[in-house]
């Protein structure tokens, strides 16, 4: 938790290639983003996730779109710091926790929400928030369980990224428009270096201050 929770804005980023990753971390580091989730949508993702485990003190390299139990094995041996999901799956979740290493699954229903409790867990991931409702439906969930944090993700942008870390409950954010498919492909790292260092202004400047 601590560095998702520390870093606020975690990039989700696909690599078509692990020789983009140190490039991609090097951006987003100038940009003064402090994790990132490197997803298993591409086969290079475990390769990439290998890459940066130990790349720089200044990035915390976790896992996305991870869907089984082989999938946390892999990814943590790979030497990711934590594990993130589309949706929540009670064996991903137990094997994390066994092995000593932060699952946030997705909700999208307090059921979910319900059986991430009994899990034991005190954060989850929204996903697609924007289509959940956004910045409502956390506060609607954030009624029955307080004690819960959330990780909107799915439709946050540089222009709502503010206003979603000014939620009551919501402990970070996740998402593609730091790092897009086209800028990676391009190798346009200024580009990515650029959309992390707006968003990184995003969490010191909340909106209305
Ligand atoms: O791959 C995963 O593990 C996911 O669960 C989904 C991602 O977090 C969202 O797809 C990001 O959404 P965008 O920022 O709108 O591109």
């Amino acid at each position: 938790m601590a560095a998702v929770a520390v870093a606020r804005i975690v990039p989700v980023v696909s690599l078509a290639s692990v020789e983009q990753a140190e490039p991609l971390a090097d951006a987003l580091i100038a940009g003064g983003i402090t994790a990132v989730e490197i997803t298993l949508r591409t086969p290079s993702g475990v390769g990439a996730i290998a890459r940066l485990a130990d790349y720089s003190a200044l990035l915390t390299v976790g896992a996305g779109t991870v869907v089984s139990v082989a999938q946390v094995d892999e990814v943590i041996d790979a030497g990711a710091r934590f594990v993130i999901s589309p949706g929540i799956d009670e064996a991903v979740v137990t094997r994390c926790l066994a092995r000593g290493v932060l699952p946030v699954p997705g909700i999208g229903t307090a059921s979910e929400v319900q059986l991430a409790d009994r899990l034991g867990l005190s954060a989850v991931k929204v996903f697609p928030a924007a289509e959940l409702g956004g910045a409502g439906f956390v506060r609607a969930m954030r009624g029955p369980f307080p004690h819960m944090r959330f990780l909107p993700s799915g439709g946050v942008t540089a222009d709502n990224v503010a206003a979603y870390l000014a939620t009551p409950g919501v402990f970070a954010v996740s998402g593609s428009w730091t790092a897009p498919d086209a800028a990676i492909a391009a190798g346009d790292w200024e580009r990515v270096a650029q959309l992390a260092a707006a968003a990184t202004a995003a969490i010191a400047a909340p909106p209305g201050k």
